[in-house]
């Protein structure tokens, strides 16, 4: 079977550009394959690259060498040298992403911040807004506060109004950086049922999960990052130059 989605080689590198140029790289030659109605789960500890590599698949880092692949019915898009007008529609149509945190817009409400990814593609407003509910609900969000904008909401708050909206646009790529990680067991279980339901319908799912128990019940598979990380190669290299390191 096709992968949706291959790594091949992949580099990442900074340069902190405050510390004179400091090069710091992080992974080196990673690869990897993703199916249709899969969840990989990245592994490894504390700084190793887990959330980089969300951040690359999602445009908001620079990929150094090597290639990122998307496999369409109708042909393969390399993403490393996608212009940035083309990421636009990659993220409202192939690739969503339940970020950390939510980026919170002031006077937006939890319902409109959740019924965002379905407008942009055009969704009757009356279909959106019953989904967005039927999420928020879903994942105990009390209906007093769906109206209003959520940057007073607590951290559990806010990041269950960013699951609500990562899961809605039924992305057929779906990458999940620790959605559960301030949330109460009652919330983690119906984000275990979300994940489940998005690969019954056959989405791909690459994430970050620090709780075994969510872990071991979301993972098809484990990707150890430790095989791909880089030597420690922190130097000052400030007249290098940046091929194969992004700043972000
Ligand atoms: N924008 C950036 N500029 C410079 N260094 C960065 C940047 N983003 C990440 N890094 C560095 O890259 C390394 C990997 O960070 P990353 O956040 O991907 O780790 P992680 O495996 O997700 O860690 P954790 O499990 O603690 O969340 C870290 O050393 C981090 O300091």
């Amino acid at each position: 079977m096709t992968p949706i989605l291959t790594v091949e080689g992949l580099d990442k590198g900074f340069v902190l550009h405050g510390q004179g140029g400091l090069a710091l790289q992080v992974m080196q030659a990673l690869s990897l394959e993703l199916h249709a109605a899969e969840c990989l789960v990245l592994a490894g500890r504390s700084g190793i690259g887990k959330s980089t590599l969300l951040k690359i698949l999602y445009g908001n880092y620079l990929a150094g060498e090597g290639d990122i692949r998307l496999h369409f019915d109708d042909g393969t898009l390399s993403l490393a040298a996608l212009p940035a007008h083309a990421w636009h529609s990659l993220r409202r149509d192939v690739i969503g992403y339940v970020s950390q945190f939510l980026r919170v817009v002031p006077r937006v409400s939890a319902r409109e911040v959740v019924m965002e990814p379905l407008l942009a593609r055009g969704a009757d407003a009356h279909e959106a807004s019953v989904r967005a509910e039927t999420l928020l609900a879903r994942l105990n969000l009390p209906e007093r506060l769906w109206s209003l904008p959520p940057g007073t909401f607590s951290g559990g708050e806010q990041q269950r109004v960013n699951i609500a909206r990562g899961f809605i646009g039924e992305h057929p790529l779906l990458l999940l950086d620790e959605p559960t990680a301030s949330l109460d067991a009652a919330n983690r279980a119906v984000v275990v049922e979300l994940i489940h339901e998005a690969k019954a319908r056959g989405a791909a799912m690459l994430g970050i999960f620090h709780d075994e128990d969510v872990r071991e019940r979301v993972a098809d598979r484990l990707l150890p990052l430790e095989a791909f990380m880089a030597p420690s190669l922190a130097s000052p290299t400030p007249s290098s130059p940046s091929r194969g390191l992004a700043h972000d």
